[in-house]
């Protein structure tokens, strides 16, 4: 499942970001995707310290924020890299790679974007997700990040004017299985509003249970 997180930076993170990326000597994009014939965008390099910095603020908000382990059950992430798209950049229809090449290298099963500027300074540039035939496209408000099935096809549509600014890394789940994880943000959803109090017949967790008792007998059911 896509999922947004708001406010993955807040306001003291986002300014030290701000600070931190005019120090940032961005490279070709391509150093890390060398057969790529779709990329064409700026990466910073790993040994940038500039990036280093960002990408450590990046990684404790994103550790903090409560529904990270909701939806990801994160198990490794790895490092951030903070890439930037000028007119005419764009990363074209792609699959992220199995792998991410650490050591040991990390399986990528959620893609995340951290976006680090603002909408209006930039045209184009919107991340765009295919689900199902259709396109979902995301251009959100610095500091607020998108998490997505590092399965599906994706693209960053051209940038037609300005700059887009914006810090990426992948995760490793407990849960390799994106519908056994989807179970899971909805088990916990269906707790939650079972410890709040739920009202007699409340039809958002009659549903969530619905979809767990299905799903999951779907998932065990012997054919
Ligand atoms: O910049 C982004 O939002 C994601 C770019 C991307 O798809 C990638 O680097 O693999
Ligand atoms: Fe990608």
């Amino acid at each position: 499942m896509i999922r947004v997180l708001p406010n993955v930076l807040g306001p003291a993170e986002l300014q030290a970001v701000r600070e931190l990326l005019p120090q940032v000597r961005f490279g070709d994009g391509r150093i890390t995707n060398p057969d790529s014939t779709v990329k064409h965008n700026l990466q910073a390099p790993q040994d940038d310290p500039a990036n280093a910095r960002i990408a450590q603020i990046a990684r404790d908000a994103l550790v903090r924020h409560p529904d990270l382990r909701i939806y990801a059950q994160p198990r490794t992430m790895a490092r951030t890299t903070v890439v930037r798209y000028e007119p005419g950049m764009d990363y074209g229809w792609h699959v992220d790679e199995a792998l991410f090449p650490s050591s040991p290298p990390i399986r990528s099963d959620l893609s995340c974007t951290i976006f680090l500027n603002a909408p209006v300074d930039y045209d184009g540039g919107e991340l765009s997700i295919e689900l199902g035939g259709q396109e979902l496209s995301y251009k959100l408000e610095p500091g607020s990040a998108i998490l997505y099935p590092s399965t599906t096809i994706h693209r960053v549509a051209p940038v037609t004017r300005g700059v887009r600014l914006a810090a990426i890394t992948w995760l490793h789940s407990w849960i390799a299985d994106a519908a056994q994880r989807e179970l899971l943000v909805q088990l916990d959803e269906a707790r939650a509003i079972a410890v709040r109090g739920a009202a007699p017949g409340d039809p958002r967790l009659q549903v969530l249970l619905e979809s767990l008792r299905t799903n999951l007998f779907r998932m065990w059911a012997d054919t």
